[in-house]
């Protein structure tokens, strides 16, 4: 591997003079990646790659509505969601802004009515909200609601997603269904575990609430659906087959998040990525940080051959952050074909993990130090927290995030193992065993992202900038990012096999299945 910081200029590792040079600055965000082995060489191929694969005409045919998710003939236009312009953006010729702003007005009136109190349950205010949706209809609120607790001034959210029982039961324990508002998410509305759930909702409803459908509301493209499920269009926030799952928390997905921080505070995160997506747009190549973002994990994964990639933010309220880049990333890129259908002759998007600092210290920490397989590590921290009378608590997680990319950068050599295991005591054949022990051997690759403090335009940032990021990747992959054909093959065998599972003939499955059907019928 490369040496980190080769061609520094400044003085000593990650001297001055690299930590400039090898970082991005954009909307008060800092991206540093001055502790990875790239050098102004390497950077200047990697920069080539954009120029070759046409990211400008991509990116603009993103922004333009072109339909450049090819496999569904669909244009990509989450962006418009959070474009505050009430014209301008067109598919096919149609403005599609009008309609984009006509939701969310409404989204807000219904919000703000919620919250007051004007829409109510049978048994008065809405206390509580239950969000049933899987996937992107989840994932992106229950990350944004998370981290935005410190704006929470409205009824509780809960969300509820996966078709286990336990997860609708434990969720509407001690909630009083006469005050609880549930909203159906999926944008097909025909996702087997939403609806599941959605159905065993209503009927935990129905015999305390008069007519359970009208505390029910309905966040989809289906609409045709809703309808049939018994949701008045009144309570329907629809969208366009345009806004894709995994991008979808700016729109109608958004509106628990919307009910729990209330419609100014969503607008501020709407704000946020919507100024990160003016910037994707006009940045040169170098300063831009989806493209620098995107470049230096291609560079790991691509280049280096790490095959997974450690997002590591050192804030707790990012704590579904990385399920939500796991989803981003993995369904977006994880594919092996190229646009056309031709085999990808590269190997498509890595595996994305992570748990908030400093907990996964103590838990996973130990291999990244000194496994033998590196692991690109993306730590993120805020320059503020929000709680003042903890500071000193504050200062002590900033301190272990950067004491963490130092010591994978800077490793600890044997010689300073063995002076260490000297002064302990030990000689001999006993000092060097217990040396090996204690040697890191550094230069080990990381990216730290910093931002002034978690709020609203903040999060709204730093999600558009993933999202830019894996659109970057899936350019220069010449893969569609925005299909997801591989969830399809489980979901129709689970349909086949429901019978089976409830005792219907299993002899047409092969021996394994059979085998694991047997003992799980008892
Ligand atoms: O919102 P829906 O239609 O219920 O889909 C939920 C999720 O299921 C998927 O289609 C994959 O299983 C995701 O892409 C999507 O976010």
């Amino acid at each position: 591997m490369a040496q980190l910081f080769e061609g520094s200029g400044g003085s000593g590792a990650g001297g001055d003079a690299r930590a400039g040079d090898f970082s991005v600055r954009a909307l008060d965000m800092l991206f540093d990646y001055s502790k990875t082995a790239i050098d102004p060489a390497a950077r200047d191929l990697l920069l080539e790659l954009v120029a070759v694969h046409d990211l400008a005409g991509r990116r603009e045919a993103m922004f333009t509505g072109e339909r450049i998710n090819r496999t569904e003939d669909r244009a990509v236009l989450h962006p418009a969601l959070r474009n505050p312009d009430r014209e301008g953006v067109q598919v096919d010729g149609q403005d599609v802004m009008a309609e984009v702003h006509e939701t969310l007005d409404r989204m807000e009136a219904f919000a703000r009515d919620v919250r007051a109190g004007r829409i109510a349950g049978q048994g008065g205010a809405y206390t509580d909200v239950v969000n049933i949706g899987i996937g992107g209809s989840d994932l992106g609120p229950v990350m944004a609601t998370l981290a935005l607790a410190p704006y929470h001034d409205g009824p509780r959210v809960h969300y509820v997603s996966n078709v286990d029982g336990a997860h609708l039961a434990d969720t509407l324990r001690g909630l009083d269904p006469t005050r609880t508002l549930v909203i159906v998410a999926s944008k097909t509305f025909t996702t087997i575990e939403t609806m599941t759930n959605a159905r065993s909702a209503r009927e935990w409803m129905a015999g305390k609430v008069d007519d359970p459908a009208s505390q029910f509301a309905a966040l989809s493209s289906a609409t045709d659906k809703t309808g049939e499920f018994g949701i008045d269009p009144s309570r329907v926030f629809g969208f366009e087959d345009w806004v894709g799952g995994r991008y979808s928390v700016w729109g109608p997905i958004g509106l628990p998040v919307m009910l729990a921080i209330g419609p100014q505070d969503f607008r501020a995160f709407l704000s946020g990525g919507h100024a990160m997506d003016r910037h994707f747009r006009e940045a040169p190549a170098k300063d831009n940080m989806p493209v620098m973002l995107a470049l230096v994990g291609m560079w790991h994964h691509q280049v280096m051959g790490y095959p997974t990639r450690a997002v590591l933010p050192y804030e707790q309220r990012l704590l579904r952050l990385p399920a939500y880049l796991q989803q981003l990333e993995m369904e977006s890129n994880g594919k092996r074909v190229t646009m056309e259908g031709a085999a990808l002759d590269m190997v498509s998007g890595p595996v994305v993990w992570g748990e908030p600092g400093t907990n996964g210290q103590h838990a996973f920490y130990q291999l990244i130090h000194q496994g033998t397989t590196p692991v690109p590590c993306e730590f993120m921290v805020a320059r503020k927290g929000f709680e003042p009378e903890l500071a000193n608590h504050h200062d002590l997680l900033i301190a272990n995030c950067l004491a963490q990319s130092e010591a994978l950068m800077l490793g600890r050599d044997l010689d300073t193992a063995r002076a260490l295991m000297r002064k302990a005591g030990h000689e001999g054949a006993a000092l060097e065993m217990q040396a090996a022990h204690r040697v890191f051997p550094g230069n080990r690759p990381s990216t730290t992202l910093l931002y002034p403090q978690l709020t609203p335009q903040v999060l709204g940032q730093i999600i558009a900038l993933y999202e830019h990021r894996v659109f970057v990747e899936g350019v220069i992959l010449g893969i569609n990012s925005f299909d997801q054909w591989g969830v399809e093959l489980g979901k129709e065998l689970a349909t086949a096999l429901l019978p089976m599972v409830e005792g219907a003939d299993a002899s047409s499955k092969d021996g394994s299945t059979r085998a694991l059907l047997d003992y799980l019928r008892g």
